[in-house]
């Protein structure tokens, strides 16, 4: 699924009035139902319902908003802020269709500041998709009063005050929203976690927005959804046999971390790897053989660390590298052999980022359209340097894969996927039952197996990013978040496994 930028959206609303022969009151009318769908599912109609509107048409959806569930038996109070003598035509025309009943109360000065209290049921409809500077003045007191009432707030379409795709001024104030209903397409800002306490949970309901125009309208930014991934997927072959699924090989653990390779080693195998090849320190040898039989060992002439590469290097179709390796200089300087020797596709986490992180000589040698890496936060800024925001996280993602024609899966409540063409793909699956160790270990595993089955390493990315999301999801129902390990994530790939390859109902 496309993201948009808030222009893009203001076109594909503008390309669907003209398109459908509809007015634009029309589809504010159409906005309105969905979003009082939402609600009515959401609070019952005992509640008093405070709706707070902006001069714009994030206002104008509020005012229908406010008819609609005053017809549904709520008690509403409307709320118009700020001057009103710029409001744009579909407000006013919505103004006037506001029943009789609903006497909207002004507020233009902070003696009209109504007092919300904690039970308070608060929509937020000040600004929308065309908030175009810092809200201050009094629709920030009118924010300010709202986030420290304490009352559920739900804001329609966006938290008032915050931007839509790009990094909000600090001097604003901006709605922390318990709920944000949007309008058919998820917003880029949803997606940040640095804008979580604003967001709150996020919801998208659908407007019959132009599908045309969003397939055409060219945006480098996605969100993978389950149908997304299920197309991707490829059922097993009949006349099967494992030759076809790839011979992967691990370059894991080190003393006291012989658990990330057998991490690793397990989710490779769950993700369907024909084959798996470990190289273990010699502490490994018997760890790795007990806990995972399914795989062949070998072992490294050093006792405690990687320090050279196998001999049969050549007779693998992938190699995933990093997990509980440590930096040793034996380790970076195996590592460096890797990056300049061999040809096949490399899944490049954990330590051996850091490696690679460290030395500009091991950037400049990495072989071009051929590595995955998957760091955490930290580990990528690591390879960028520091970063000032979540957008300026996002710059350096694009920057670093196409100068280095890579593939980053940047790990965080909606891993972001870089590609060499600078695009980014943000995953759907996944919870905080996640931020745990041993889980990025699981991830290298599944990734690792997903181009030794010749997925192309995009495809790789984005199906192994949400499989190990959608088991952590799974797991959720038996272990829930805080007691998840990454174990439990492992032991529920083959039911995300399963689950994709279910028809799409
Ligand atoms: N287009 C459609 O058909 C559909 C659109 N839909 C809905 O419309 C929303 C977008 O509506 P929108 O474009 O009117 O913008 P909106 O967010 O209401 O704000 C603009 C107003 O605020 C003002 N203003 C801006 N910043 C300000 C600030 N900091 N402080 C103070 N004022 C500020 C600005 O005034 P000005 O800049 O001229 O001073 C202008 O008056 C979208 O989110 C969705 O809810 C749906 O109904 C589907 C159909
Ligand atoms: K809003």
């Amino acid at each position: 699924m496309k993201l948009l930028s808030a222009e893009q959206t203001r076109a594909a609303d503008a390309y669907t009035i003209q398109g459908e022969g509809i007015s634009s009151t029309d589809l504010m009318e159409r906005a309105a139902r969905a979003f009082a769908g939402w609600f009515e599912n959401k609070f019952q109609p005992s509640e008093q319902v405070h709706i707070f509107c902006g001069p714009g048409n994030n206002g104008g959806d509020g005012l229908v908003v406010a008819r609609l569930l005053h017809e549904r038996t709520y008690g509403v109070q409307v709320y118009l802020v700020g001057e009103q003598d710029k409001t744009s035509q579909d407000f006013s025309i919505n103004l006037k269709r506001l029943p009789e009943a609903l006497q909207p109360k002004h507020i233009a000065k902070s003696a009209d500041l109504p007092a919300l209290v904690k039970s308070s049921c608060v929509i937020d409809a000040l600004f929308g998709t065309g908030l175009n500077r810092p809200v201050t003045g009094i629709f920030a007191q009118v924010i300010n009063m709202m986030n420290e009432s304490g009352a559920t707030i739900t804001s329609l379409d966006m938290p008032s005050g915050l931007y839509t795709d790009s990094q909000t001024p600090e001097e604003g104030a901006i709605v922390q929203a318990n709920h944000t209903v949007s309008f058919e397409l998820p917003k880029l800002a949803f997606l940040l976690p640095q804008h979580e306490q604003f967001v709150g949970d996020w919801h998208v309901v659908p407007i019959g927005l132009s599908q045309q125009f969003i397939s055409e309208v060219a945006s480098d930014l996605y969100f993978t959804t389950q149908q997304d991934v299920h197309q991707l997927i490829r059922p097993r072959k009949k006349f099967s046999h494992k030759g076809l699924y790839g011979h992967a090989l691990l370059l894991c653990g080190g003393y006291g971390k012989i658990g990330a390779a057998v991490l690793a080693a397990r989710a490779c195998l769950r993700s369907g790897a024909g084959l798996l090849t470990v190289q273990v320190p010699q502490a490994g040898y018997t760890v790795l053989q007990t806990a995972v039989p399914e795989a062949m060992t070998l072992t490294d002439k050093h006792r405690k660390h990687l320090s050279a590469l196998p001999s049969n290097i050549d007779t693998f179709d992938v190699i995933g590298v990093g997990p509980g390796l440590g930096t040793e200089r034996v380790t970076k300087t195996a590592v460096g052999q890797l990056l300049a020797t061999v040809s096949q596709p490399l899944v490049i986490d954990a330590d051996a980022i850091n490696i690679v992180a460290s030395s500009d000589k091991l950037k400049a040698q990495l072989p071009k359209g051929k590595v995955i890496f998957t760091p955490h936060p930290k580990e990528f800024e690591r390879l960028v340097g520091k970063v000032k925001n979540d957008y300026d996280r996002l710059q350096h993602l694009r920057e670093f894969c196409t100068e280095y024609q890579c593939y980053v899966t940047l790990k965080g409540s909606h891993t972001a996927i870089g590609t060499p063409e600078g695009k980014v793909y943000f995953n759907s699956t996944g919870n905080s039952g996640l931020a745990t160790g041993g889980t990025g270990d699981v991830l290298t595993g599944v990734i690792t197996a997903l181009v030794g089955q010749q997925y192309s390493l995009e495809e790789a990315c984005l199906l192994g990013v949400y499989i190990h999301g959608l088991a952590a999801d799974l797991a959720l129902s038996t272990v829930g978040s805080i007691a998840m390990t990454a174990s439990d994530v492992i032991d529920h790939l083959p039911k995300a496994f399963m689950h994709l390859n279910q028809p799409m109902p």
